[in-house]
């Protein structure tokens, strides 16, 4: 059993973690007076409790390329731990990926050594302790002596010795002193800020170029905004349910415990537990969606159309979030889904989401094609055109706490001609009159502005239409916050959903 005390009560007046300030940005958190370990090394555990064993196995497997969304549920399971110590791995796993680069630097202070010189495997149990010592309300005793465990277990009783001394000087100081300590030597604003709330700087930077560019910040705000944006990043958030419309999955969702999500009519709130026990979940009538990605599909379907309203087209549907619930409105209208894929094990899990549609009367087929063909091989076809382009997943940063570690400016460089050629043949393939919406999970500019703007370029066929009217919440009021248009940009900071992008085009 993990050391933690009771839910809701806080240690030595630290904050509830997990739930920092808004707009703070204050990186770890602050916390009293330190208590130091009154355990002799002899009387430490020698084998590691099952959920930091579990934290550092997926930790480690992260570090060979898997993502921890994956891997942590496959490493709950082998190991049998589940309930509250299945969330103390979460948060311990997901917290100490996070906060990696701002650890790395209290460790390197702390150790008197380049983070470079230590074993890799070390050096990942070493950020589990930081994460429990500056973060988490775990007693330092208990998070010394059992991360110290966790280098005895798999590395050896020399690591021991070592990760004991670096984690005991570590708690010396508040998380606050060591943030002012690391990020002291750096004159640069937002390079501060990108160690504070452990960002690399180029996606810092990105970041506040697209606040600005957005009018979500100006030039004398940005960094302040920033900080709230980095501090989203590091913050939970909520867990969202679609319930796909027609399919009658409200009251049973209702019955579970979720509460209907203010933001977006198809959106449902779970306070916690697993929602892959739920029945409606289980069967395909509802999924787990965050709410910006909701939006998205419900301003495609909400879009004004003359002449028919029968062929959709989702061009890059895999694996297959948004084709469910476009095919949900879909077949409510009468209309057929295509939900196009390149990738065949993506195309398969297209295919599973949209079982229930299907099995409820609906009409919508999977292909597997390279979207990029889509046009020349069906012009002039569809009524409605998803263009859900492959990004980098820069605003979708706090549900994937390894992404910010794994992006490099070069995937920009990648990115943008697929971009283009995509949103390209989704013009080419939609019928005069109908409607095109590029969207991506991502606020960089290189990635939104310039792909919509290139593509328009010498064109009069099309027409960028204010997208903003077709953002509705619950009660139908169009969503504050989302810029001065025609596209909008939704952020975590501020609707509390992944920052997604989506621009409306209409071809004439
Ligand atoms: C951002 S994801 C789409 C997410 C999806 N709309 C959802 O809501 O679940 C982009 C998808 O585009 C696919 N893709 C990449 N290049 C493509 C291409 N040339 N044609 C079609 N799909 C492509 C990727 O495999 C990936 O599944």
């Amino acid at each position: 059993m993990a050391d933690r005390p009771e839910r809701g009560r806080s240690e030595r007046g630290r904050p509830e973690r997990g739930r920092p300030e808004r707009g703070g940005g204050g990186g770890p958190r602050r916390r009293g007076p330190r208590q130091r370990s009154a355990q002799r090394p002899a009387e430490r555990a020698r084998t590691a409790d099952p959920a930091r064993d579990v934290a550092f196995q997926t930790l480690t497997a992260v570090s060979e390329g898997a993502y921890a969304n994956l891997e942590l549920p496959r490493q709950l399971r082998r190991a049998g731990v589940s309930g509250r110590d299945a969330a103390f791995a979460t948060e311990l796993c997901y917290g100490t990926v996070r906060m990696q680069r701002l650890y790395d630097a209290v460790i390197g202070a702390a150790g008197n050594r380049p983070v470079d010189q230590i074993d890799p495997p070390v050096l990942d149990v070493l950020r589990l302790g930081c994460h429990q010592l500056l973060a988490m309300r775990v007693p330092d005793h208990a998070a010394v002596s059992a991360t110290v465990a966790l280098a005895r277990q798999h590395v050896g009783a020399g690591a021991g010795g070592f990760v004991n001394a670096v984690l005991r000087r570590v708690s010396e100081a508040d998380p606050d002193t060591w943030t002012e300590r690391v990020t002291a030597p750096l004159t640069d604003e937002v390079d501060r800020l990108a160690l504070r709330e452990s960002h690399p700087g180029w996606i810092a930077r990105a970041l506040r170029a697209a606040l600005v560019g957005n009018a979500a910040a100006t030039p004398g705000t940005a960094t302040q905004t920033l900080a709230a944006l980095l501090h989203a990043h590091n913050t939970p958030g909520p867990l969202t349910l679609v319930a796909r419309p027609g399919l009658g999955a409200e009251d049973e969702l209702g019955d579970a415990g979720a509460t209907p999500a203010t933001l977006v009519p198809t959106a449902w709130t779970l306070p916690g537990g697993d929602p892959g026990g739920l029945a409606p979940v289980r069967d395909g009538r509802a999924a787990v969606q965050d709410a910006g990605s909701q939006l998205v599909a419900l301003a495609l379907a909400g879009a004004p159309l003359d002449g028919p309203d029968e062929q959709w087209l989702d061009l890059c549907a895999g694996p297959g979030g948004k084709a469910g619930l476009l095919a949900a409105v879909a077949a409510q209208r009468g209309a057929a889904l295509r939900a196009n894929e390149v990738t065949a094990h993506r195309a398969e899990l297209v295919r599973n989401t949209l079982g229930a549609v299907l099995a409820n009367g609906g009409r919508a087929e999977v292909t597997v094609e390279d979207g990029r063909e889509v046009g020349a091989a069906e012009p002039d076809r569809y009524d409605r055109v998803l263009v859900d382009a492959p990004c980098t997943g820069l605003g979708a940063l706090r549900r994937r706490p390894e992404a910010r570690w794994r992006r490099t400016p070069q995937d920009l460089t990648a990115l943008g001609p697929p971009q283009r050629d995509l949103l390209r043949s989704a013009l080419a393939a939609t019928r005069p009159g109908g409607v095109v919406v590029y969207a991506t999970c991502s606020p960089h500019l290189a990635e939104t502005h310039f792909v919509v703007n290139d593509v328009l370029k010498k064109r009069t066929d099309v027409t960028l239409e204010d997208v903003r009217p077709l953002l509705l919440d619950r009660a139908g009021e169009p969503l504050p916050g989302t810029g001065p248009g025609p596209w909008a940009q939704l952020w975590s900071h501020v609707h509390d959903t992944d920052s997604m992008f989506l621009a409306l085009l209409r071809k004439h």
